[in-house]
């Protein structure tokens, strides 16, 4: 049966954000995707069935400036799925960090107190956060971005509470999904073996995680964890 309604994925104009958004389409939703920039391949390869809306989350004008064009376009949600993040090192320092906090935990928040607005009153809608598996663990060199994921994680518990029963609400905890064509393979290698599987999954399982999620009806305030049994390791 064709799926119906409309999804909005943040940040999903490449890698996981568009495997996920591709494969939406298929199963019959109308995906809306945010990102900075156009891609300069979409003129000769068009993302079918796919809708780009600027936006750049580095500013709370920019995030409000998604969020009312949405509500003058009338625009009425399924799922949102917050997927834009910058993974920066401590080397990124201060500015580093309020960059990550306005993509992890600013946009979010935002795009959620606005989800009354935003959503479809009349389904019961979703909003996946995704975070990751580091957030509740820490990590040496990345500091800053584990607190906004932590800082995510937060908030989707908060507004499970604030928006049940309309909307469920939930956190992906993914580790490695997929690498960076410039990571090293002794980089490939160390990271793989950090997990009881071992492997590097691809996007898929990020994609029928969130499935998951929209099609169970008593699940919300939860994070699943998406990680190859990292936390057996
Ligand atoms: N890849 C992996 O193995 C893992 C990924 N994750 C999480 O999964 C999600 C997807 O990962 P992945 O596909 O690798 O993500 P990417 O690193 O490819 O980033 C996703 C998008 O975030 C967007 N983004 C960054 N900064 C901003 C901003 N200021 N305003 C608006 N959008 C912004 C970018 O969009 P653009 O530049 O097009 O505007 C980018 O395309 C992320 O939340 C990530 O933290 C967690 C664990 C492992
Ligand atoms: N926004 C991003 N977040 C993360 C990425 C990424 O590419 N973009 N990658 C990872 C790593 O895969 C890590 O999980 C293992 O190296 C984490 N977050």
């Amino acid at each position: 049966m064709k799926a119906n309604g409309t999804i909005l994925i943040t940040g999903a104009a490449q890698r996981i954000g568009l495997h996920c958004a591709k494969r939406l389409v298929e199963d019959g939703y109308r995906v809306l995707i945010t990102c900075r920039h156009q891609r300069e391949d979409w003129a000769r390869d068009p993302l079918d069935g796919i809708e780009v809306i600027q936006a750049d989350f580095s500013t709370t004008a920019g995030i409000e400036a998604l969020i009312a064009g949405l509500i003058n376009r009338g625009v009425q949600l399924r799922t949102m799925i917050h997927n834009a993040s910058l993974w920066l090192g401590d080397e990124a320092g201060a500015e580093g960090f309020q960059q990550m906090f306005m993509v992890h935990m600013q946009a979010p928040y935002l795009l959620n107190l606005a989800s009354e607005q935003l959503f479809d009153p009349g389904v019961t809608g979703d909003i996946i956060h995704v975070s990751d598996h580091v957030a509740r663990r820490g990590s040496r060199r990345h500091a800053a971005y584990c607190a906004s994921k932590a800082g995510l994680e937060a908030l989707s518990l908060s507004f499970a509470a604030r928006l049940a029963p309309g909307i469920k609400v939930n956190t992906i905890a993914p580790a490695l999904i997929m690498f960076n064509p410039d990571d090293t393979d002794e980089y490939r290698e160390r990271t793989l073996a950090k997990s009881a599987l071992g492997i590097e999954p691809g996007p898929e399982v990020v994609y029928q995680s969130i499935c998951y999620l929209m099609d169970n009806p008593y699940v919300t305030g939860t994070c699943l964890d998406l990680n190859g049994g990292r936390n057996l390791k």
